[in-house]
């Protein structure tokens, strides 16, 4: 087997795409195809991590804490992992998540403020957690930017760092200068996560791991925020395809994806014009639906809501700012 090591966000990152809906009877089932088809590692939490359900972010149907105890239960063969954004997650909230069984997190946070993950990854280390920091937004910084941060990371005890391409934004020799970058530097191993906004998430995560990336995202059936992420059943079967085994049983995903996940959604994960408009304009996938829901009440098409916001370089945790931003363009319009 190969060294490279899957972990499947369908459970988190699509938490976004469906309103942060799931049910424990879905997160039993899939996890269960999960641990099954040999998957490695599996993140469940609300789609902006522990803590992360609230009017800001989207309140969750189910408390996260349930879901997680549910895959816990489930897996064991997998590990179960969780996302932590510092300022919406705590310290308290990983312990808790540690508690139930969670074995890896994920600090994330935007890719210029790695400091304020300093505290998390300690605690998660201490925790004896598989500790992984997280770079969202990472088209927004240039390369030395990134590896600073990235070596921050590294020095508060991160075991991976990764890549986070949180807009779909980046094109194929900005990650290979990224990653090439990070291997250069670092001693800890890198990680890609993607997202299909440009079509782009299987050419990026195969041009991460050319450049030495070995843990990689993927979700099943692209159930991620946006267009969704690199597509873990097509990463699988083009990765055997490379002579690249990656332990992952690729009939299990696949009949997961078609029986499992494709019947939950609320409309198959395609590029819409509004995922495009994300990648284009290097926006956070997960302000997709917040930016349509502020375009029909606002009545404006909620490309330009996109498009305003990525000239704005607004990131995660300003979803407050889509609101005004529609708002603002609606005046303007009824204005002319
Ligand atoms: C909180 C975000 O949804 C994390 C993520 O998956 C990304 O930035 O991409
Ligand atoms: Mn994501």
């Amino acid at each position: 087997m190969s060294n490279l090591k899957i972990t499947e966000v369908a459970l988190r990152d699509g938490s976004h795409a469906i309103s942060h809906q799931f049910t424990v009877e879905q997160v039993t089932s899939i996890t269960s195809a999960l641990n099954e088809a040999r998957v490695p590692y599996i993140e469940v939490t609300h789609g902006d991590g522990l803590g992360g359900s609230s009017l800001q972010y989207g309140l969750s149907r189910t408390d996260e804490l349930k879901l997680i105890e549910a895959a816990v239960g489930v897996a064991d063969f997998s590990k179960i992992s969780v996302l932590l954004l510092p300022g919406i997650g705590t310290i308290e909230d990983l312990k808790v998540a540690e508690n139930l069984g969670a074995k890896m997190v994920r600090v994330a946070t935007h890719v210029t403020e790695a400091d304020v993950s300093k505290q998390h990854i300690e605690t998660a280390k201490e925790l004896g957690m598989e500790t992984v920091g997280f770079l969202m937004m990472s088209h927004m910084a240039p390369v030395e930017k990134l590896v600073e941060q990235a070596k921050l990371m590294e020095s508060y005890g991160a075991d991976v760092v990764y890549v986070t391409d949180s807009a779909g934004a980046l094109l194929p020799h900005e990650v290979k200068e990224r990653i090439k970058a990070l291997k250069q530097e670092l001693s800890v191993e890198i990680g890609f996560h993607a997202h299909n906004n440009l079509s782009l998430a299987m050419g990026n995560t195969l041009a991460a791991i050319e450049e030495g990336a070995t843990r990689i995202d993927g979700s099943v059936r692209c159930l991620g925020a946006g267009a969704g992420n690199t597509q873990t059943e097509v990463l699988v079967a083009v990765l055997e395809k490379m002579g690249i085994d990656t332990g992952i049983d690729l009939y299990k995903m696949m009949d997961l994806a078609e029986n499992i996940v494709a019947p939950i959604l609320p409309q198959p994960q395609e590029i819409t014009k509004n995922s495009l408009t994300l990648g284009f304009a290097g926006v956070y996938s997960s302000f997709q639906v917040h930016a349509n829901r502020a375009a029909k009440k606002f009545n404006i098409d909620s490309r330009d809501i996109l498009v305003e916001l990525g000239k704005r370089e607004v990131v995660g945790g300003q979803e407050d700012m889509i609101i005004d931003v529609a708002a603002e363009l609606a005046k303007a319009k009824s204005l002319v």
